[in-house]
């Protein structure tokens, strides 16, 4: 594989983007410390879409993921969240776009310990002062398959049934996008399968925007592209996933990268 077979993303105004980059650049440390963690990255992430970002440690993954949804600064380059440019806005106005128009899925499911399920569920909308859109909250519930459980707090709930929780609340919002960080890395498989299954299905059934970090081959299938990264930059990108193909592909890469 040469670096000119690799499918550059397409970035535009004509095609709608829950959220794209431009020139994106971060650069940590300066010096003999200095890490070039982006490297003018142009990225777009279609509507409707659930896009997953793969590649090795150290590449940029979660750097990108971050400066995307506002946790982290750019050294240059512009970032959008739809067509607000983060760079924009100052930090009152950034704080609810977070809130307002991004959900997060995290590995550790950062889930408040004293509430229930549904008041973690809904804490992002009570903090913000909006009342849930009741028939979306019931069918997101629904989706991932909580109703049972809706009274319990974390301590009473299974990995997986956390993760659930902690996707239902990033989902609940109806954000323009969702960033998931390795949301399934400490489950098993049949919790990481119900996660994902549920993830797919919020994207084909509802429309949602999601982008997934992993590791997985079999996470990565789920989605409906994968981008994957490498020293800072998108390198290649791969339609309709399955297994055998991102694993192929990952092979090939770290060949070439070892070559
Ligand atoms: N706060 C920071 N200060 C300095 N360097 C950083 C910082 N955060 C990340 N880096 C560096 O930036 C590069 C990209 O890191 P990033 O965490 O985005 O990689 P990743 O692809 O998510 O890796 P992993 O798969 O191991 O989580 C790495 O070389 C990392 O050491």
């Amino acid at each position: 594989m040469t670096i000119q077979d690799i499918p550059t993303p397409r970035v535009g105004l004509d095609a709608p983007a829950a959220a794209r980059s431009v020139g994106l650049s971060k650069i940590y440390g300066a010096g003999d410390t200095r890490v070039v963690a982006l490297d003018a990255v142009d990225v777009a992430f279609p509507r409707g879409e659930f896009t997953a970002i793969m590649g090795p440690s150290g590449a940029g993954k979660s750097t990108l993921m971050h400066c995307m949804a506002g946790l982290d600064s750019v050294t240059s380059g512009q970032t959008y969240i739809g067509t607000t440019e983060l760079s924009s806005l100052n930090d009152r106005q950034l704080t609810a776009l977070r809130r307002d128009e991004i959900g997060f899925v995290f590995q550790a499911y950062n889930l408040l310990p004293t509430l229930t399920a549904l008041e973690n569920i809904t804490l992002p909308m009570d903090i913000a002062g909006r009342r849930p859109d009741q028939e979306w909250l019931d069918r997101v519930i629904d989706t991932v398959g909580l109703r049972p459980r809706l009274a319990h707090r974390p301590s009473e709930l299974s990995g997986g049934q956390q993760q659930r929780v902690a996707c239902a609340r990033a989902l609940a919002g109806r954000p323009e996008i969702v960033f998931a960080d390795e949301p399934t890395g400490n489950l098993d498989s049949r919790s990481s399968a119900d996660i994902l299954s549920f993830l797919q299905t919020s994207v084909r059934a509802m429309g949602q925007t999601i982008v997934m970090v992993t590791h997985d081959p079999v996470a990565a299938a789920y989605a409906d592209r994968v981008l994957f990264l490498a020293d800072g930059r998108i390198v290649d990108g791969m339609s309709a996933p399955n297994r055998e193909r991102v694993l192929e592909r990952m092979k090939a890469f770290d060949a070439a990268l070892g070559a």
